[in-house]
């Protein structure tokens, strides 16, 4: 797959969701993995489309894991001419301790992320970046939507643009809109590599094992996927349930049948079929 096929898809998610604006100055989030690696390769060559007039640097959070391979990544930027800055850290010992102590005597995932995250932004402000870019894709979305409804009762996933204030930074997703299966055989046709992963957790997540399982559902319901994605853009309030007293059914949002000038709609339920 060309690569002119990533960029479509960058340039389609930033066009609609506001992404990249010019004297943008672009921390791109590389995990080492094939995501954020084509991430920073296609960006830099984004920057080089008219009207996107924006600085890039690429960020490695080091965990500190002993055997994760460092000169593979720095070689190929070094190669690519991707400009990256490894920012070394003590998170793994923090990480250990944390299990020794912890009942569950695994490494915690969200504490990991969460570490990352902070030293991730503050490098990004120290070197003057106003944006951050995560490599997540449209099947991490989906994924991250299914996780939210079974573990979390909320049907929501991340956003493609999002602020976050704390840090007075925006954290963007330019991949949102393309496929890991796009993502995979890009990297494997234009040579991009990806850092063997070495987490222990790696395999044994709650998102791998829904992973597992949408693609069982994909395999069943071959349009499953598509809808799924579709139904992140389309998610209407309307077809969710509203307490009689809620502000929705105050302004009107949702229609009753009670409500006189407010006629129900066939398509006002869009979630009630039996
Ligand atoms: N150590 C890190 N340093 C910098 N950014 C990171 C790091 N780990 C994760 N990220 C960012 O968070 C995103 C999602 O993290 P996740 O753990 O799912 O990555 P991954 O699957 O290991 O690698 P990738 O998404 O790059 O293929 C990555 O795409 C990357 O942008």
């Amino acid at each position: 797959m060309k690569i002119q096929t990533i960029l479509r898809g960058i340039r389609q998610a930033d066009n609609r969701f506001g992404l990249i604006r010019p004297g943008d100055k672009i921390a791109v989030a590389v995990s080492g993995g094939k995501d954020s690696m084509l991430l920073l390769t296609a960006l830099r060559q984004y920057q080089k489309f008219p009207h996107t007039d924006f600085e890039l640097v690429g960020i490695h959070v080091d965990v500190g894991f002993e055997e994760f391979d460092h000169d593979l990544m720095t070689g190929y930027c070094r190669d690519h001419d991707l400009p990256l800055q490894i920012e070394k850290t003590r998170i793994f010992p923090i990480l250990e301790l944390d299990k020794n102590r912890g009942t569950q005597g695994q490494i915690q995932c969200s504490l990991c992320s969460k570490l990352k995250k902070g030293v991730l932004f503050e490098t990004a402000k120290k070197l003057g970046c106003n944006k951050v870019a995560f490599g997540h894709h449209a099947d991490d979305a989906i994924e991250t939507f299914f996780l939210n409804m079974i573990h979390g009762s909320k049907a929501a996933t991340f956003q493609p643009l999002q602020y976050m204030s704390r840090m007075d930074m925006d954290l963007i997703r330019p991949l949102v809109l393309l496929r890991e299966s796009e993502i995979v055989q890009a990297c494997q046709d234009n040579g991009i590599p990806s850092v063997r992963r070495v987490c222990p957790n790696d395999g044994f997540t709650q998102r791998q094992s829904i992973k597992d399982d949408l693609e069982e559902v994909y395999r069943r319901y071959p349009m499953a996927r598509d809808n799924f994605l579709t139904v992140l853009s389309n998610c209407d309030e309307k077809g969710f349930w509203h307490d009689a007293d809620s502000e929705n059914v105050r302004t009107g949002t949702v229609h009753r049948k009670d409500q006189p000038g407010k006629e129900e709609t066939p398509d006002s339920h869009t979630g009630s079929i039996q």
